[in-house]
């Protein structure tokens, strides 16, 4: 089912809620430069086999960054507002835990809009893993939660998950690209059925049917 995204009538400005708007193009490069290297360092330190001297001496020189960076802190709920390859734009909390442009946990999951819904590609690490070698099954399910969400949200107005089923069809392997997918099926009242899909190589891997119940939003 195609859903014309455009134009969005009822999508709210995040400002009414209360919550403040960072423009992406707004994060600095400084800020993006080191989330990506303290993404690293989270991976480096959960695989790390350093004597324990240098481990001490690591924890150490963290504690004094941290206490440095601890300073001026956002907001909770501080949303940043991206463009979209198709000219629109969407809205997302900006220490989101899927795609959150801030989250050096975050995979990051970068969603664009497509024809049929939303589209995007993450490569996972040890960080993300469950059984061996494979991608844990929470994170499957919250890798679905952001796409049927996303696609939801853009397709009508920014919702919340009643409801995610997911079918884990294949083992999702780490250190392999997965294709998400969404794509919205109907729409009834305040509810959005919703259907994501993970792809590895073409093969789903996972499949997710999704409620959304769109937010109230104040007159
Ligand atoms: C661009 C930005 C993209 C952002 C993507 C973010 C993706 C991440 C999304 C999330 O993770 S959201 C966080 C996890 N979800 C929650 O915390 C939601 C918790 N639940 C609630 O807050 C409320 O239950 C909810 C808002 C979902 C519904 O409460 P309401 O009081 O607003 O609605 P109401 O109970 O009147 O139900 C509205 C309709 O939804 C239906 N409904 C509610 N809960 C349902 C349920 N669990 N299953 C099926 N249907 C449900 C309900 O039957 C009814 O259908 P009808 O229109 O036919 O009467």
């Amino acid at each position: 089912m195609t859903v014309n995204t455009q134009p969005a009538p009822q999508r709210p400005d995040p400002r009414a809620f209360g919550l403040p708007v960072v423009e992406q193009a707004d994060i600095p490069a400084e800020l993006r430069d080191l989330v990506a290297r303290v993404h690293t360092l989270i991976d480096v330190v959960a695989n790390t086999g350093a004597d324990t001297d240098t481990l001490a001496e690591a924890a150490a020189t963290i504690e004094d960054v941290t206490a440095r960076l601890d300073v001026a802190r956002r907001q909770i709920g501080t949303m940043v507002r991206r463009e979209l390859d198709d000219g629109t734009a969407e809205h997302g909390t900006i220490t989101n835990i899927v795609a959150g442009d801030t989250n050096p946990a975050a995979p990051p999951l970068f969603l664009q809009p497509t024809a049929e819904g939303v589209r995007g590609e993450v490569t996972l690490g040890t960080l993300y893993q469950g059984p061996p070698g494979l991608v844990h099954g929470g994170w499957i399910a919250a890798l679905l939660d952001q796409a049927v969400g996303t696609a939801s949200s853009l397709a009508t107005s920014p919702g919340l998950t009643a409801k995610l089923e997911v079918d884990y069809r294949r083992p999702t392997p780490l250190f392999n690209p997965l294709e998400i997918t969404a794509e919205v099926r109907r729409t009834e009242r305040r509810k959005v059925f919703v259907t994501g899909r993970i792809r590895v190589n073409g093969e789903i891997t996972a499949e997710a049917n999704a409620i959304m119940v769109r937010v109230e939003i104040p007159a």
